[in-house]
């Protein structure tokens, strides 16, 4: 299946000189969600503002559902449905009003039942009637999502949904973005928080300094670079670790109480009983047993820290 956007060795290069994006190829897939990871000042919005035909590029090609963003704006933008992070519409407006208006400005006929059925789905149907400065921080940001939905966009772009959003309101909006997964909507979203992107994304693509690190499932980056740990608490502290257990390739915190066993990435899971033998061997007894998987956040850490 041709994807859905199809980035080819785009550069930015601003006016004052500063190259924002160096090159980057990448290819985006119909109906996946797709989290896009950087530090600040990555190039997550410069890359994401060419694809809404905001920004120019000073190179390379990017085309979306086939068209290209600069000589096909306007087939691309209707495609495109761009959620800012924040309100700048009437306060004073309703919620229905809002997102039917909103339906109207992309020259979309009016269709009373498309909106109910986005305000359903994004739990925001009570509030239809209550004007926008009646709503929590977290509705707000849900009619942000439905203004961008009214116009039936097959791309939706979600620049840090959840920032600065208590963690219930997080899980919320989370919900909501899932349930747009079941209606073929391809999600494009940058977070801050790797926890949202662990919890949300299909495949999780990396910049840093204008250039893709990786793009990978999410699922197959944590197999390969997750680390698995196993914890093994000691009754008594050694001094030292004993040669028998150090050949096995365990290592003793310093302070003695903790041999820790890592395994993962297909190395060291056949070691376990090998180890739990050797400890015995050894007469040393066990108080307690753990153990630790790296989160996408470790993964993501060592990546970014790795190439600077
Ligand atoms: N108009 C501009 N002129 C010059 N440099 C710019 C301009 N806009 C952005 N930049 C620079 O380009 C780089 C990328 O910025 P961009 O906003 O794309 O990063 P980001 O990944 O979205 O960061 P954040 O996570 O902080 O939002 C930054 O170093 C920024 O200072």
């Amino acid at each position: 299946m041709s994807p859905i956007v199809s980035i080819r060795n785009l550069t930015k290069t601003y006016a004052n000189g500063f190259s924002a994006l160096k090159g980057v190829d990448l290819d985006i897939r119909e109906g996946e969600i797709l989290a896009l990871l950087g530090p600040n000042g990555a190039g997550k919005t410069t890359m994401i503002s060419i694809i809404c035909g905001l920004s120019t590029p000073s190179s390379g090609q990017v085309l979306v559902g086939g068209h290209d963003v600069v000589s096909e704006f306007r087939e691309t933008r209707r495609l495109i449905g761009l959620v800012p992070q924040e309100l700048t519409t009437d306060q004073f407006e309703t919620v229905w009003n809002t997102v039917s208006f909103s339906r109207g400005l992309h020259g979309g006929k009016k269709n009373p039942a498309l909106i109910e059925r986005i305000l359903k789905d994004l739990s925001l149907w009570d509030k239809r009637d209550n004007k926008l400065r009646e709503l929590s921080g977290g509705m707000k940001r849900r009619v942000l999502i439905a203004k961008a939905l009214a116009h039936e966009p097959r791309i939706l772009f979600l620049d840090e949904p959840t920032a600065g959003v208590d963690v219930e309101l997080r899980r919320g909006m989370w919900t909501a973005i899932d349930r747009l997964r079941a209606t073929g909507v391809t999600v494009i979203l940058t977070t801050h928080y790797i926890e949202e992107a662990e919890e949300m994304a299909d495949r999780i693509a990396v910049i840093r300094g204008g250039e893709i690190l990786l793009v990978e499932e999410k699922r197959e980056l944590m197999q390969k670079l997750g680390r698995k740990q196993l914890h093994l608490e000691l009754k008594t502290p050694l001094g030292t670790l004993p040669p028998a257990l150090a050949a096995l390739g365990l290592t003793l915190s310093e302070d003695g109480r903790q041999l820790v066993h890592e395994y993962g990435n297909g190395a060291g899971e056949g070691r376990i009983g090998q180890v739990l033998a050797a400890i015995e061997a050894e007469g040393l007894s066990l108080s307690d047993v753990s153990t630790h998987q790296s989160s996408l956040e470790d993964i993501f850490v060592s990546l970014v820290e790795a190439r600077q």
